[in-house]
Order: structure tokens, then C-alpha cells, then sequence
């Protein structure tokens, strides 16, 4: 017990695994929350301090299954495992405890472990770190590190405290570590909320000071030179992710690779609100399926899915990079024999990065050793097919896979048995004929066997039972069974004097005789000693690996690349999409554009995708690109267009091909969208709340770069107040941000803008009659939409005839009204964009009277003025504030 609270009160944030025999155990509280998240029973074991200790356990062998439903859950998990053998601490004295302390810490994001993982996602451990970068009270800088500790990639990345939501989202992290400090800060609090595990560290884990070294230490170098240059705020971040990974690995060493420092703007900014809304991998409730990465996925490998996520999750803006992801696409869509082979070829090559991984941190089994073997054999394999002629990125992957480590693929292939046990401890994974040594103990281990059968069937003749067995167990070892009925037989003479009675079960009776007393030892022995060799010929294997891990996860990586390209080429070739053109400007011109999903969906259902152009280029001598404003009924397909080109957007600049005819796009610098309405009550914001919040966020941050899709704003709040606010912010879109985008909306009335906005276009979604009825056609047409068709649609679902017939006679009311007053009033009584704003200071510097007061501030020197003229020069400052 007392060794027991020591190691609990050293771990109290953690569930403690307190490892007794072939069971954790849990007590106390940890019971208690254990047993209830995992559903098993909690008991009893003695007493402390007079009260019952509650207790639960989970047997060994089923660990990582119940580890997985408690970092699922959230929890925190300390493994606590014997240190020596029970036999050893007997030999201490009777009453000795066996040594015991806490050997891994587990938790969301650390885990390793392929059951506890899902192999076609990565497993983000980040953390966020702020350092003052001014004197103003909100002058910080932050930077976010970042590590799939799995794979052993690491990346930090800087960021600001606007775009910091958007990089949290975009990092994706399992558990984020941030410093207990900023947990004081309540918008940073709020802003945390939706990851799935926040652990808050104490400061000194972001102290700035030790942060140099502390990474200097874990990779074993003297100065950080080598790495490149970073920010102070990166160096914290990156130094406590270091930190923490050796906290709860507890000295096994994970192969982090050097931290990677982010180009500043190289990747497309998207804040976490467009990138929930567009769905881009996961789905608003989280799942992938129905996301646009499922809908483009080909890959056949797990780190190709994995390299795949993120690619979508972070589109470049480096016109030479995508251009070069294009070209290995394009190149895989033309060869479609080698976009096969290299398609088979890597369907067979395993998750090597992961592997390796644990096998350096000596979690590994001979099925790691086993994907090491067979990843090598593909990447050797594939380099081969990669011709001379392929474009950079493919020729660049071949070059790392032909450096793939030769001798260790044949040692593996040497070594390694057909048939693999999923642990080492049970041996049985080195092939015949790779050390004579094992084989002739093997031998020995098996040729007992033999003997015990040959055993068994002598005792049957001489004692004339029938059923007489040889049977085994850890108690009696090997011993001798028969029925209740047939044990007289062996307890009378002759047979009295070879078996000795040892056991009394119901139905049966056990003994033991001196020969297989001799062979119990001889068995167990060559056993002992033949696993004993296993052992160290893992040992052996996995230190060769573990040496290479370089060149192997180069390798792993290139593999990863050559399946998302060969999956892109592979959507593109069977489901159309194509190239497209990117180059520098605004251009997007999109002819036959698709939504990946929609049409993916409609395609299940046996429906056709109606395909859509779209045209946000800058118009004829004009530098900036256009604004569509889309009209149409309820259900015509708006939301779905104007999602559609976001997507496309993304998809080019990922290094995709596109679900369209043609498309032709300006590198897009940031992606904004403010599609439907959810409210966000947690935060206490409501629906209206939080689209005037995203929306003020794209009108204070979108470039002439960045692309827009605003999809029915203001309409969250009374008709007039949305109108006005939609009717203003699309002129500040067009007069002040001058961004390409797309606006969709059910007031009609803000179509007349287009008569005084140059840029502006109208577009609507066609739809036709029927019989009083509304059929959709969803056809994007230019031209605006005279009416909503709300009552129609809202027929379709199912409102009471009577409803319907009412809301149309208050519809022909209000149309009355409107005719008597209409839209295009409003157009003749407002000058575009009177609000436009003008800074303050600028304001001030434009009036006449403020300049004179400022010019005359300007001449005046304090240090040269009598009492009496600086009381005049007051007087004279006076009077020109006056005269203006
Ligand atoms: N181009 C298309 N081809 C075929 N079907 C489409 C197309 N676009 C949309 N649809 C179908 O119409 C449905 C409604 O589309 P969407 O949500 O985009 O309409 P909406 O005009 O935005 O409606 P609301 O104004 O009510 O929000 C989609 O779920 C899809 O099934």
C-alpha cells in the first residue's frame, strides 16, 4: 500500500495501471472512474485507514483495448510495471514488495501503439507557446510545434493571435500542451474548448530560457545552428513538445525528426470556421465520411491517406509547388500502366514510419520488424519503376526509395519466419536455418515433446488405462491425469511406486512420476533457451532498423507521396477531373465545375450532377476579380455552387486535379466561407452572433488574393436589418477588400447593385413550373431570380394545406406592398458605398484647420519661449482651432 501511494501521489492527474501479476489493478478513485468508463466490476481489496479499498482490474493480455476506450475518453493513463522478478524480491527477506515504478505515461497524443491507433490518421501531439513581442498589452507572438510521435515527423510553425484559431484547426491536434499561464486568458480558454485534450503544463515547461537546451539535449548536439533559424516562441513550443515526450515515454527515446520551421504564408489560410463549414476533412459531426477528402481518398496505403489529409488541410500557394504536384499527377493520369503497377506494388508495402517508431521506443513485435521487410522490399521494388523521364516530385521519391537500406531488407528477409506471432515475448519468428544454435535447441525443445507423447502412450499400456493423459500447467508442471474411477489403479502396486499422488479435482485425480519430473526440467529448459535466442536476434534486427531509421522513414515518406499522387491520378482518371491552369492574378474561371461529394452522393442514388461554370475573373481592364451574387429559389443548389468552387479551389492548390471541365485559378492567398447557420450557444453567442462574426472577419481580412463565399447573410435577424447588413457588406467586398467571391442570397433586392457595382454580376438557379409545382434544375444562369419559390418548397415538406394557403395570401399582400415601393428606390437614393470608411488620423490630417494647428505645433521649441510667448503661442493655437 505505501509503495502503492508513493507512485500515485507522483502521478495524480494520470489513472494509475499498477501492475500486479497478470493484472493492472486500479484502487480508490481510479477505481472508481475506471470501472464506470469501462464497465467492469468494481470489488474490494483490504482496508486503509479502516475503510474498504475500492479495486478494479483489467487482465494484462486486454490492456491496450481498455487503454484505448480510456484515451477515447479523455483520460490519462500512468503504466506501472513490476521491475524484477517476484523470485528476486523474496530473495530481500519474506516480507519484501517486489520494485515497481511508473515506466509510460499515456495519453492522446503519445500513443504508438497500431490498436490504440487509426492507421489513416494522423496523431497530432502540438503545443501552443506565446512570448511578449512588444510593450502593448497585446503584443504577442505565438508559435504552435507540432509531432505525429508515431511517425516522428515535427513541424513548428509561427503564428498570431488571429490567425492562431485557424492553425489549431489546421494542425488537427489529439492533445495540445499549453502553458498553465494562458489558461488564465478566457477567450484563449474558449478557444481551446473544442480540442479534444487541452494539458495544461506549468510554466516552467515554456520557459524561455531552457528551452535551447532542453531541445539541444533531446537530439543530442551541442548548439541548435544546424536546425536553422527560429523564433523565439517556436524554440518554446518545439522545446516543449520535447520536454513532454520524454515525460511520458520515461527514457525509451522516440526518433523525433529535427524540427521543420513552416514558410511564413506558404499555405492558404483558412480559419477554423471555413474549414468546419467546407467540410474538408471531416464532416460537421466529425466523421470522414462524407468529407471532401473521403470523396477524392484513392490512396492504398495508411501514410498515404495520412500525407493525403494533410495536403487538403493545408493547400500551398507556391505557384512553383503546385505546379510540380500537378505534374506528377498529370504524369500518373497519362501512364496509367505504371499508375497501376505503382498502385499494386504499394497496396503490398506496409506502414513502415510507425513501425520503426516502436520498434525504437522497444514496443515493437516481429510483425514491425516484418512491415520494415516488406516496406523495403516495395520501396526497392518501386524506385525501379519510375522512369527516367517522370516529372521532379516522382523522380525525387524514386531517388529516396532506391536509398532504401538494401542490407537491412535482406538481414529482415533472412531472419524473419512466415508465420508471425503478434508478441516477441511468445518467440517462434526466426526462420529455420538463420542461427544453428536456436535450431539445435529447438530441436532439443521439440524432440521432448515427442518424448513426452512416447511417454504417455507407454504409461497407457503398462497401466492399462485407457484415458490416462500427460497434461501441463504452471502448478504441477507436467503430470499425469486420469478418471476418478481408473486412479485406484495407479495408487496399488506395481504402479505405486511410479506415480505419486498430487492432486484430488472433481471426476479426477493428478500425478507426478520421477521421468517427468527430468523432462519437465529438459523441456523447459531448451524452451527457456531457444526463446532466450529469439530475443536476441530481435534485439539484433531491431538495432539494425533502428540505425537506419533515416533512410527508412525517407523511404516511408516517399511511398506515402507516390500513393497520393498515384491516388489524385487515379480519382481524375476514372472520375474526370482535370489540370488545372494556375497561375499568378485573380483569374477563376471555372467551366463544368462539380462538388466532389454532392456528385458522389447523387451518383449512388443513380441521380446526374448538374455541372456549373463560374466566372470570377476581373473583367475586361479591370485588376481585380469579380463578385457573383446568386439569386434562386429554396433548394435550386446555391449553397452547393457556391461550396463547389471553394472546393475546387482547394483541391488545385493541394496539388489535386479538379471535378470540372476546365479551370483556370490565381493562386488564392486565403479562403474564406460563411455557409449556414449554427449557433454556438457554449459561447454564448447566438446563431445571428456568430454569423456577424465570421462576417466581420472576412470583411476586415480578405485580400484582392483571397476568394470569398458569403452564403445568405443577414438572414439570421429581421428582414431589413439583414437586408441592409447583406446590401453593405457586399459593396465593402467590392469597394474595399476587391476580392474574388461569391454571394448568395434570398433578398432580391440586392441585385439592382449590380447596375452601379462594375464587378458585380448576377447569377441565379434555374427552375421551372409544373402543375403549381416547383422543379429544380439546378442550372447556374446569369441573369437574377424573381422569386424565392419558399412557398413551394416548404409544400414539398410536408406543411398542413391550410398554412400554405394562408402564407400565399400574406405573400400576394406584402408583393402589393413592395410594388408600390420597390428596390430600386433604394438604388437611386443611395451613392454607392457612402460609408465608405476613412481612417481616423487620416481624416484629420485632410483638414485644412487641423493641419494649421498641427504646422504651427510643429515650429514652436518650448526650450526657447519666454513665460511670456509660450502663454502667446497658447493663445495663437487657441485661435486657429477657432478659425477652422
Ligand atoms: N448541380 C446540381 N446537380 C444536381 N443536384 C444538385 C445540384 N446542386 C444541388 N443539387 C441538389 O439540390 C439539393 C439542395 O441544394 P442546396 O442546398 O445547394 O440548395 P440551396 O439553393 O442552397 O437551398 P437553400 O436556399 O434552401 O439553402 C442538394 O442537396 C443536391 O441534392
Amino acid at each position: 500500500m505505501a509503495q502503492y501511494m508513493e507512485i500515485k501521489a507522483a502521478n495524480p492527474d494520470s489513472l494509475l495501471f499498477y501492475r500486479m501479476g497478470d493484472f493492472y489493478e486500479l484502487f480508490f478513485a481510479d477505481a472508481e472512474q475506471a470501472s464506470q468508463a469501462l464497465g467492469i466490476v468494481l470489488t474490494k481489496r483490504g482496508k486503509h485507514l479502516g475503510e474498504d479499498i475500492p479495486m478494479c482490474g483489467v487482465p494484462i493480455d486486454r490492456a491496450e483495448e481498455y487503454l484505448h476506450k480510456l484515451i477515447a475518453l479523455g483520460f490519462r493513463v500512468a503504466v506501472c510495471e513490476q521491475l524484477e522478478d517476484p523470485a528476486e524480491a523474496k530473495k530481500r527477506g519474506g516480507k519484501s514488495v517486489v520494485r515497481r515504478d511508473v515506466t509510460r505515461l499515456v495519453t492522446p497524443g503519445t500513443i504508438t501503439e497500431d490498436s490504440l491507433l487509426d492507421a489513416r490518421r494522423e496523431n497530432v501531439l502540438a503545443a501552443l507557446a506565446r512570448v511578449r513581442a512588444g510593450s502593448g498589452a497585446e503584443d504577442f507572438a505565438y508559435a504552435i510545434a507540432f509531432t505525429d510521435m508515431s511517425t516522428g515527423a515535427f513541424r513548428v510553425a509561427g503564428t498570431t493571435r488571429a490567425a492562431l484559431s485557424g492553425d489549431l484547426a489546421r494542425v488537427d491536434p489529439a492533445e495540445l500542451l499549453v502553458s498553465d499561464a494562458l489558461m488564465d486568458d478566457a477567450e484563449l480558454r474558449a478557444m481551446l474548448r473544442d480540442l479534444p485534450a487541452v494539458t495544461p503544463l506549468p510554466r516552467q515547461s515554456f520557459d524561455g530560457a531552457g528551452a535551447e537546451k532542453r531541445l539541444a539535449d533531446f537530439y543530442g548536439v551541442a548548439a541548435l545552428d544546424a536546425f536553422g533559424a527560429f523564433a523565439r516562441a517556436e524554440l518554446i513550443a518545439a522545446a516543449a513538445v520535447v520536454a513532454y515526450v520524454d515525460r511520458t515515454q520515461l527514457g525509451a527515446k522516440p526518433l523525433l525528426t529535427r524540427p521543420v520551421r513552416e514558410a511564413e504564408g506558404g499555405i492558404m489560410a483558412i480559419d477554423a470556421g471555413t474549414r468546419a463549414n467546407l467540410e474538408l476533412v471531416r464532416t460537421t459531426s466529425g466523421d470522414r465520411r462524407g468529407s471532401l477528402l473521403a470523396a477524392v481518398d484513392r490512396t492504398v496505403t495508411a501514410a498515404g491517406a495520412r500525407l493525403l489529409a494533410r495536403r487538403i488541410a493545408e493547400p500551398l500557394t507556391d505557384l512553383a509547388a503546385i505546379r510540380a504536384r500537378h505534374d506528377a499527377v498529370g504524369h500518373l493520369v497519362e501512364d496509367g500502366a505504371l499508375r497501376r503497377a505503382l498502385r499494386e506494388a504499394l497496396a503490398r508495402a506496409p506502414d513502415m514510419a510507425r513501425a520503426v517508431t516502436r520498434l525504437a521506443l522497444q514496443r515493437g513485435g516481429p510483425r514491425d520488424l516484418a512491415a520494415v521487410r516488406d516496406g523495403l522490399d516495395g520501396a526497392l521494388a518501386i524506385a525501379g519503376l519510375i522512369g527516367p523521364d517522370a516529372p521532379d516530385d516522382l523522380s525525387r521519391a524514386a531517388r529516396a526509395l532506391s536509398r532504401a537500406p538494401h542490407a537491412v531488407a535482406l538481414d529482415l528477409a533472412s531472419a524473419l519466419a512466415e508465420n508471425l506471432p503478434v508478441h516477441r515475448r511468445d518467440g517462434g519468428f526466426v526462420r529455420e536455418g538463420c542461427d544453428g544454435e536456436l535450431d539445435a535447441t529447438r530441436a532439443l525443445r521439440d524432440e521432448s515433446r515427442r518424448v513426452v507423447a512416447a511417454l504417455e502412450r507407454r504409461y497407457v499400456e503398462e497401466t492399462g488405462v485407457r484415458s490416462l493423459k500427460i497434461r501441463h500447467n504452471a502448478v504441477l508442471g507436467y503430470y499425469v491425469e486420469v478418471t476418478q474411477q481408473n486412479a485406484d489403479r495407479l495408487r496399488e502396486p506395481p504402479h505405486d511406486v511410479v506415480f505419486v499422488h498430487r492432486q484430488t479435482m472433481a471426476g479426477a485425480m493428478r500425478f507426478s512420476s520421477v521421468e517427468l519430473g527430468d523432462l519437465e526440467s529438459r523441456i523447459s529448459s531448451a524452451g527457456e533457451r531457444a526463446l532466450a535466442l529469439e530475443q536476441a536476434i530481435f534485439e539484433r534486427l531491431s538495432a539494425a532498423v533502428v540505425a537506419e531509421t533515416d533512410a527508412i522513414r525517407a523511404a516511408a515518406d516517399a511511398l506515402a507521396e507516390l500513393d497520393v499522387s498515384a491516388g489524385l491520378a487515379e480519382i481524375a482518371a476514372t472520375e474526370a477531373h482535370v489540370r488545372p491552369h494556375m497561375e499568378e492574378g485573380v483569374a477563376f474561371a471555372i467551366v463544368g465545375g462539380r462538388h466532389p461529394v454532392v456528385e458522389q452522393a447523387l451518383a449512388r442514388d443513380g441521380g446526374p450532377f448538374v455541372p456549373n461554370d463560374c466566372d470570377l475573373s476581373p473583367p475586361e481592364g479591370d485588376k481585380d476579380g469579380r463578385i457573383v451574387l446568386v439569386t434562386g429559389p429554396n433548394m435550386a443548389g446555391k449553397s452547393t455552387f457556391l461550396r463547389q468552387n471553394a472546393l475546387i479551389a482547394v483541391l488545385a492548390q493541394a496539388g489535386a486535379f479538379v471535378p470540372a471541365r476546365s479551370a483556370r485559378i490565381g493562386v488564392v492567398d486565403r479562403l474564406f466561407s460563411r455557409v449556414g447557420a449554427a449557433d454556438d450557444l457554449a459561447r454564448g453567442r447566438s446563431t445571428f452572433m456568430v454569423e456577424m462574426v465570421e462576417t466581420a472577419a472576412i470583411l476586415n481580412q480578405a485580400t484582392p488574393r483571397s476568394l470569398v463565399i458569403l452564403d445568405e447573410i443577414g438572414r439570421g435577424t429581421a428582414t431589413f436589418d439583414g437586408m441592409s447588413i447583406a446590401w453593405a457588406s457586399l459593396e465593402h467586398l467590392h469597394e474595399v477588400n476587391r476580392c474574388r467571391a461569391l454571394f448568395a442570397t434570398h433578398f432580391h433586392e440586392l441585385t439592382a447593385l449590380s447596375q452601379r457595382c462594375r464587378r458585380l454580376s448576377n447569377a441565379t438557379v434555374k427552375v421551372t413550373e409544373w402543375h403549381g409545382d416547383v422543379i429544380f434544375l439546378h442550372e447556374v444562369v446569369p441573369g437574377a431570380a424573381d422569386r424565392s419559390y419558399g412557398i413551394q418548397v416548404a409544400k414539398l415538406a410536408g406543411l398542413p394545406e391550410a398554412v400554405i394557403a394562408r402564407a400565399k395570401a400574406v405573400l400576394a399582400e406584402l408583393e402589393a406592398a413592395e410594388r408600390a415601393s420597390p428596390a430600386q428606390k433604394l438604388i437611386d437614393d443611395l451613392p454607392l458605398f457612402a460609408v465608405r470608411p476613412k481612417p481616423a488620423e487620416k481624416a484629420a490630417q485632410a483638414d485644412p484647420a487641423a493641419e494649421a494647428v498641427l504646422g504651427a505645433l510643429d515650429d514652436l521649441d518650448p526650450d526657447a519661449l519666454s513665460p511670456r510667448e509660450a502663454l502667446d503661442a497658447l493663445y495663437r493655437l487657441k485661435g486657429l482651432r477657432r478659425d477652422g
